[in-house]
């Protein structure tokens, strides 16, 4: 593999709330990532796409320094809280590791493992509304916000709803707690539902909207979150990101704003997958 530029065109944001920089990563002589860079900017809506087994779950992994093979990795993540001092992720203390994953950066997967098969999901959105001072009214709107029926979802078991639902509920979940930035990986069928309308402006208020005691919303409204979504499918990632970085052998060949990106792809790659997809849409 080549390794990265440091700086691929696209990726100086003005305000990073994470910044990755030569991350590579091995699983025994399996390397994934080779020297990858990127910088995520505050309240963006980042998709990164890559092929199957490009690396975007190792990626996603790292961002919260989650990786729990046996892995070989090397470089940095770094996230930077609003107005706070930078925040070595790999260098977190156990102690501290679970509350940055729950208020400052949260991964949310695809693949459902995130709710148990034994309890409804109300029961499982409990001890987050416990843990983060939320009331179930809040839960309640960021599903709505998504585009579902808060008490379908919340008094069923995850085995009786769909693939994209549970992702939603997964994210509505995550969202409680605030996290400055959304990490959503894998999560084909919900990034599909996510695209259409304004769902994810609707979800990105309510999530960033704060309440006062007798929980009336917007009284202080928040930063929105910054998204960064990982997956395959450029049509659906493109409607929904401002920016697309493409992950290709090991590192992102190119980033930049998406329509840019769509309609003038400069690396060899990029150019596949766009033409691939029938271009810009
Ligand atoms: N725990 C592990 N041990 C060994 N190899 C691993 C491990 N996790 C991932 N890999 C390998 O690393 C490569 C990248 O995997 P990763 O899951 O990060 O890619 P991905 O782009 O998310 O893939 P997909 O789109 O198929 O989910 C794959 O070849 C995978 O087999």
């Amino acid at each position: 593999m080549d390794g990265s530029p440091l700086d691929a065109p696209g990726n100086e944001p003005d305000d990073p709330v994470l910044t990755v920089e030569r991350l590579s990563v091995a699983y025994g002589s399996a390397e994934v990532l080779d020297r990858l860079d990127l910088a995520v900017e505050r309240g963006e809506r980042l998709a990164v796409v890559g092929e199957g087994a490009s690396g975007k779950t190792t990626l996603a992994q790292a961002l919260v320094d989650g990786i729990s093979a046996p892995a070989q990795v090397s470089g940095s993540v770094s996230y930077r809280p609003s107005g706070g001092d930078p925040v070595s992720v790999f260098d977190l203390a156990d102690d501290e590791r679970e509350r940055f994953r729950r208020e400052a950066v949260t991964v949310v997967t695809g693949d459902g493992d995130g709710f148990d098969a034994t309890s409804t999901l109300r029961g499982q959105f409990r001890p987050v509304l416990r843990a983060t001072g939320t009331d179930e009214a809040r839960a309640e709107r960021l599903l709505s916000a998504l585009g579902l029926d808060p008490d379908r979802v919340l008094d069923a078991r995850s085995r009786e709803l769909n693939a994209a639902t549970l992702a939603l509920a997964a994210l509505a979940r995550a969202a409680l707690a605030a996290p400055a930035v959304l990490v959503v990986d894998d999560c084909r069928a919900a990034i599909g539902h996510l695209a259409r309308g304004d769902r994810l402006d609707r979800f990105e208020s309510v999530a960033a909207a704060d309440t006062d005691a007798d929980g009336t919303e917007g009284v202080a409204p928040g930063p929105l979150p910054t998204i960064v979504a990982l997956g395959t499918e450029l049509p659906a990632l493109a409607a929904l990101a401002d920016r697309l970085a493409v992950l290709h052998d090991g590192h992102v060949v190119e980033v930049g704003p998406t329509e840019r990106l769509l309609d003038e792809p400069s690396h060899p790659h990029t150019r596949r997958l766009v033409e691939f997809y029938g271009g810009s849409p």
